[in-house]
């Protein structure tokens, strides 16, 4: 793209190509709470602030609190940048937005609220629910007796994870939410996928010629994928507690990861085309087995980082006792002709050493190896999602000089110096600006839900059952050594011999 044209601009012609000129209303269930004031309100500022947001765009907070704008624009103040320049803009965008107090369960303030859309004028309909999933059921039931769009426009429902607990609990959500909307209306959240990263996945897998012929069980021995977190649950015990690690990131942070690493060429981009190829490769996993499972709990750390830091289980929101795992390491298999014994090790922890989420695929050792025993190391292909997003490959070269050594070394694209002054967009700001022109490659459908539930629930209900004792680590390292050891048995080689030192130019 020409260097004069803002890449924004791009966008804005989409969006409106996209929309046709149609108004919008954006309302936010449970405006009050904690993901509208950190997440929702500040992604919306941020597209209106950008001119992303199409032209003729009005929000309405709803929650049971008894509101003034002034008091929910005070929750927002810690987390939406308002810069000197950007003071006249707010206030436009303090007067797309309006506030209504209602119960979830009340037909009738649902009633009030649709006419507070509907004095608004004919418009497309979004729902925001940022809600416990306790009153999923009631909203949704309000919306589709009340507040759905009239005539030609559309309604489109966005929910958040946790979709249910396992198969069953799920499956009566898809059901009940099938009973209502089209899955054309349902738009399931998972914000991974609006990561720059992991939408890069696609492009470097099929845009480039030199990694299809290697993507494959000739070439690839393991795939590590890794969430870790430096922070505990801190305040979030009790909501955590209820569901440990594997369903807050794993069965679908980290599973999303894998199907976009492991799925088939698509036909084309369109939605139904990659949602399609994602469920076949969730189809041909089976289910985690616990032999294949590491899990630990974080403890204490008395001189972590400079300040103590408390385990998990001396958090007061945490249950004495409890046995749910903040770390789990576990290797999946995809029972198919291109990956037939490769290790999928999925890895994700709290209170861990580092803040990092990456793709790591380590090829297999060369055949027939003519240098010195030992020196030729594994090829990898790291795809960093955050922070510093980069892709490199590990790779061998000759020691530059008058020896004839080899050493190890990389192909290296790091974003940050690679594209220089490109403002990386939030995933959110990504996925609502989707969600508008109505495009669901990155919304998980109803069936591959299905799949990534089916692939964990006898893991976890196993888990819920026996509880078995987590393996302690401390709070600040990278996890019990155990999970190494199940990486080690799951083909990936760990040598500790290579060195990065990036360019200084
Ligand atoms: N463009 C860029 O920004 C680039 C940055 N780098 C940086 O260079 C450094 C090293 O590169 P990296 O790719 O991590 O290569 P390494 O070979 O150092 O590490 C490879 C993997 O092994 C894990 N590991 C660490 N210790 C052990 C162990 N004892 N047993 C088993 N696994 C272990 C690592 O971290 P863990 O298990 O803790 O997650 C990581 O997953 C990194 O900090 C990386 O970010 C490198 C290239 C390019
Ligand atoms: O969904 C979740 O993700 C966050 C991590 O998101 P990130 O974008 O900061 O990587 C995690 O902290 C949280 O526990 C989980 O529910």
């Amino acid at each position: 793209m020409s260097k004069n044209i803002d890449p924004l601009s791009v966008i804005r012609l989409s969006v409106e190509k996209k929309v046709h000129g149609a108004s919008h209303v954006f309302v936010v269930f449970g405006a009050s709470g904690d993901l509208a004031k950190k997440k929702i309100y500040p992604v919306l500022w941020n597209l209106f602030k950008d001119e992303l947001l199409p032209k003729e765009t009005y929000i309405i907070g709803y929650a049971r609190s008894k509101l003034s704008l002034e008091d929910l624009q005070s929750r927002w103040a810690p987390y939406l940048k308002v810069t000197d320049d950007d003071k006249s803009k707010f206030q436009e965008f303090l007067k797309i937005n309006s506030y209504c107090s209602g119960n979830y369960d009340k037909t009738s303030d649902f009633a009030r609220l649709d006419k507070m859309i509907s004095e608004i004028g004919n418009c497309n309909r979004l729902f925001y629910l940022a809600l416990p999933p306790t009153v999923y059921e009631s909203v949704t039931l309000n919306i589709k007796a009340t507040c759905m769009s009239k005539s030609d426009k559309w309604t489109r429902v966005i929910i958040e994870k946790p979709f249910g607990r396992d198969l069953d609990s799920s499956e009566l959500l898809s059901n009940h939410l099938s009973s209502l909307f089209k899955e054309e209306e349902i738009y399931r959240i998972d914000h991974y996928l609006g990561k720059e990263m992991v939408q890069n996945l696609m492009v470097l897998r099929f845009g480039n010629r030199i990694f299809s012929p290697i993507w494959n069980r000739d070439s690839i021995a393991s795939v590590v994928i890794s969430f870790k977190e430096p922070f505990g649950t801190e305040g979030r015990g009790g909501y955590f507690n209820d569901f440990g690690i594997i369903r807050d990131v794993m069965q679908n942070h980290l599973l999303q990861l894998l199907t976009l690493v492991a799925m088939e060429k698509p036909p084309s981009t369109d939605a139904e085309d990659i949602r399609n190829e994602k469920v076949k490769v969730l189809k041909s996993i089976p289910p985690i087995v616990i032999d294949n499972v590491v899990l630990g709990q974080y403890v204490g750390n008395p001189e972590g980082n400079g300040e103590e830091k408390l385990g998990y289980l001396d958090d007061p929101t945490v249950p004495a006792g409890s046995t749910t795992p903040t770390f789990v390491t576990a290797a999946l298999f995809v029972r198919n002709e291109r990956w037939d014994g490769v290790p999928f090790l999925l890895r994700c922890g709290k209170a861990l050493n580092e803040r990092k989420a990456e793709v790591r695929i380590q090829f297999k050792d060369i055949p027939g190896d003519i240098f010195n025993e030992g020196k030729v190391k594994r090829n990898e292909l790291v795809i960093r999602v955050q922070p510093n997003e980069a892709v490199y490959m590990k790779m061998m070269a000759k020691t530059p000089g008058m020896s004839f050594d080899c050493e190890e070394t990389e192909l290296d694209l790091t974003y940050g110096s690679r594209y220089k002054g490109i403002k990386m967009p939030e995933a959110y700001e990504r996925l609502i600006l989707d969600v508008f022109t109505g495009s669901q490659i990155n919304f998980v459908r109803s069936d591959e839900l299905y799949q990534a539930w089916r692939i964990f629930t006898p893991l976890l209900h196993q888990i819920e059952e026996e509880k078995p004792k987590p393996i302690p680590y401390v709070y600040g390292s990278r996890g019990p050594k155990e999970s190494d050891e199940l990486c080690a048995t799951n083909n990936f080689i760990y040598t500790g011999t290579y060195k990065w030192s990036p360019s200084k130019i």
